[in-house]
This record gives structure tokens, C-alpha cells and sequence, in this order.
């Protein structure tokens, strides 16, 4: 399935794709700030589709049965716990199946294959025709479809809002991106992914703001499958693993005495952040770690380029500091909603 979402999603194939319509998701956000700049809160806020999702990460979060299972099975009946899982992944379901159902409609054929997405590839594979061993059963294609949607929406949305946070409190931070960003652009219209490759800056925050900010603090619950020890201990199969990356990244003995500053200097020298050295795990690691880092961090560095080439942002009127407390489980977010003034940059000064 790993392989399938790699090569169907991530890879090559669907690159054009993918890069169109994440270009075009950020110039509506460019759009609606510049036409109306209280609008900033419409690309985030929350249609059905996202309260569905953000019921779905609550839940994954665990129930009491999920630690205790001898007698915390009855206790979810009793609570109302079982009733509200069953409700929240039918909702899920039905919307998945939505979208298979207009995929299928508008037929494979009458469709070019520049304009097939990720979910016509998923029923390709699972066609009668496909006899290879990626053959795909109506399950695993809505499995895939709710893998994309859980793991994909939340955490970039989040990790943008937490970097956003902190170059609005760090002023100096700040000037120092728009200057790199704005020298990098000069006067053109567009930023293109290949100007980011030279944004050093602009990279080194967004790995600061995975470090202070992992969207999954404690990655995503994993079992053990056979007897092995970390660090002395022995972790039997069975066992449920909880790896905190929030406190590997702000662990003094590896980032220092300044490891709770947003200091993306720290960064100058390469530091490696998707799981092969484990200084940081915002991505988890090894064989199950995050598939989509790359495209990620890609579309990370190019929003916050654009949102600090184009705007000038500030704390509105009687909000003299930012309030950084956090909330949630298995995906932590903002405790209160990040209200910013955006002011268009002037591109002659
Ligand atoms: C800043 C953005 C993101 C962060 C921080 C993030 C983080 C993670 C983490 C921590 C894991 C679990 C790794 C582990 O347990 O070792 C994971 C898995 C996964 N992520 Fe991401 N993710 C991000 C964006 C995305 C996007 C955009 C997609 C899809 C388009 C995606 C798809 C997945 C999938 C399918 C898995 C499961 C992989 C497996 O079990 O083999 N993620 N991600």
C-alpha cells in the first residue's frame, strides 16, 4: 500500500498534477488576503469535511479501551465512546465513497492522462484488468483516500499557522526571511519552486518550526512487533510505543542551552530531520516514517514565501502577545485561533 501511495501520489506521474493544483490553492489564499483581508481565516476554516476530520483525529487520540482493553471495551459502550467511533468513520466513509462514486462516473476514458488523479490511478489498480500483484480491493483504495485525507490536511495547515506564530514574534527572524525571500524574487510576479532552492533562510525556519512545532508530537502510536531493548529496556512484543518527538527536538542535551528559542540559525549547518540521525523526528523515522516529507516541507517553504514576499505582517491592535499555549492529541494545534494583519509590501521601496 506504502508503494502504491508513493509511486500513485508522490511520485513523478503525478507531479505536474500535484504542483498545479497546490500552486492554485496558494494563489487563492494570495487572492482572498488581498482582496479582503478579513478573509484571512477562510482558507482554514472549517467546512464539514473538516469537522469530520478533526472528529477523526480526536478519536485516534484512544479510548480507555484501547489502554485497558479487559474492561475498558464495556466502559466505551458506557460513555458514549463506541457510538460517537462507529458515527464519525461511517461520515468518513460515506464522504470517501463520494468521491470514488464521481470518479467513477465521469468514466476513466473521456479523461486525459494528464488530468487523472490520485484516486483514478486507485481505480485503475483495482480494475479486473490490472493483473498485477498492486491489484487493489475496493478497501484499500478508501483506506488510501483516508490516508491522504488524515495525514495530509492537518499537519502542513498546522505547521504553516505555528511558523506563521513565530515570525510574527520574532521580528528580527522576519526582516531577516523577507529580505532573503524579496532579494531572491526581485521583481517578479510569481515564486517558482526553483527560487526556493536558494531561499537557505526560508528553509532553515521551517525546520525550526518542525523542531518547536512537530504537527504529531508523539507520532502516530506504534506495536512492537518483536522483542527488542532501547536504552537498556526491554520492550516486549505487544507493547504499544509512544516515541516523543516534541521532546526529542527540544532536548537540551542535544539543541543546547537556548533548545525552547525559535533560533533558526541553529540550522546553518545541515542538521538531518527525516528520521535518519534522530536529533528531530517531526516525521517519524525508519520504514514507516512520513512518506510525503519532500512534498511537505515543498509546500510549506512555498506558502510562508509567498504569505512574507507579498504581505508585511503584524498582531492587530490590543494583542500585544502572541499566546503560544497548545491543544490536542494526536495532532497539537494552536489553543486559540492566530488572528494577523496582513499589509500588501509596497515593491518599489
Ligand atoms: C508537515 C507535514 C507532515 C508531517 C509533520 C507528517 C508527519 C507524519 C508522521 C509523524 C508520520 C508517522 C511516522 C512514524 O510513525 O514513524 C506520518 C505518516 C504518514 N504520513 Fe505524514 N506528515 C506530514 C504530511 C503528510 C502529507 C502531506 C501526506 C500525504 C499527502 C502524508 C501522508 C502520510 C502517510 C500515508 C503516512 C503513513 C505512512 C506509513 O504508515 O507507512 N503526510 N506523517
Amino acid at each position: 500500500m506504502r508503494k502504491v501511495f508513493v509511486s500513485e501520489l508522490l511520485g513523478p506521474k503525478r507531479e505536474g498534477l500535484f504542483n498545479d493544483v497546490i500552486d492554485m490553492e496558494i494563489e487563492n489564499i494570495v487572492r482572498s488576503l488581498s482582496s479582503n483581508p478579513s478573509a484571512i481565516e477562510e482558507p482554514f476554516r472549517g467546512a464539514t469535511l473538516k469537522e469530520m476530520l478533526d472528529e477523526a483525529k480526536s478519536m485516534l487520540g484512544g479510548s480507555i479501551g484501547d489502554h485497558f482493553p479487559i474492561f475498558g471495551r464495556s466502559l466505551d459502550k458506557l460513555t458514549g465512546w463506541s457510538d460517537r467511533l462507529e458515527k464519525c468513520f461511517s461520515n468518513l466513509d460515506g464522504y470517501v465513497q463520494m468521491v470514488l462514486d464521481e470518479h467513477l462516473d465521469r468514466g476513466g476514458s473521456e479523461i486525459s492522462d494528464h488530468e487523472k488523479d490520485f484516486v483514478h490511478a486507485l481505480i485503475e489498480l483495482s480494475s479486473k484488468k490490472n493483473t498485477s500483484a498492486s491489484c487493489l480491493t475496493k478497501d484499500d483504495i478508501k483506506a488510501l483516500i483516508m490516508d491522504v485525507l488524515t495525514g495530509g490536511t492537518d499537519t502542513i495547515v498546522v505547521t504553516m499557522v505555528w511558523a506563521m506564530s513565530e515570525i510574527v514574534r520574532n521580528p528580527r527572524v522576519m526582516q531577516k526571511l523577507q529580505k532573503e525571500i524579496r532579494s531572491c524574487i526581485g521583481r517578479k510576479p510569481k515564486i517558482h519552486r526553483s527560487d526556493i532552492m536558494q531561499m537557505k533562510y526560508l528553509k532553515m525556519v521551517v525546520k525550526e518550526t518542525l523542531r518547536l512545532h512537530p504537527p504529531a508530537p508523539l507520532l502516530i502510536p506504534r506495536e512492537c512487533i518483536n522483542h527488542c531493548q532501547v536504552g537498556g529496556y526491554d520492550v516486549f512484543p505487544g507493547t504499544r510505543v509512544l516515541i516523543n518527538a516534541w521532546g526529542i527536538g527540544r532536548d537540551p542535551r542535544i539543541w543546547g542551552d537556548n533548545s525552547t528559542k525559535f533560533y533558526p540559525e541553529r540550522f546553518k549547518n545541515e542538521v538531518d530531520f527525516v528520521g535518519e540521525k534522530f536529533d528531530m523526528v517531526p516525521f517519524g523515522g525508519g520504514r514507516r516514517s512520513c512518506p510525503a516529507f519532500n512534498q511537505a516541507t515543498t509546500i510549506i517553504e512555498l506558502t510562508i514565501g509567498k504569505l512574507l514576499y507579498l504581505f508585511d505582517w503584524e498582531v492587530p491592535d490590543g494583542y500585544e502577545e502572541l499566546n503560544m499555549e497548545e491543544k490536542g492529541s494526536l495532532v497539537v494545534h494552536r489553543k486559540s485561533s492566530l488572528f494577523l494583519v496582513p499589509r500588501k509590501h509596497n515593491r518599489q521601496e
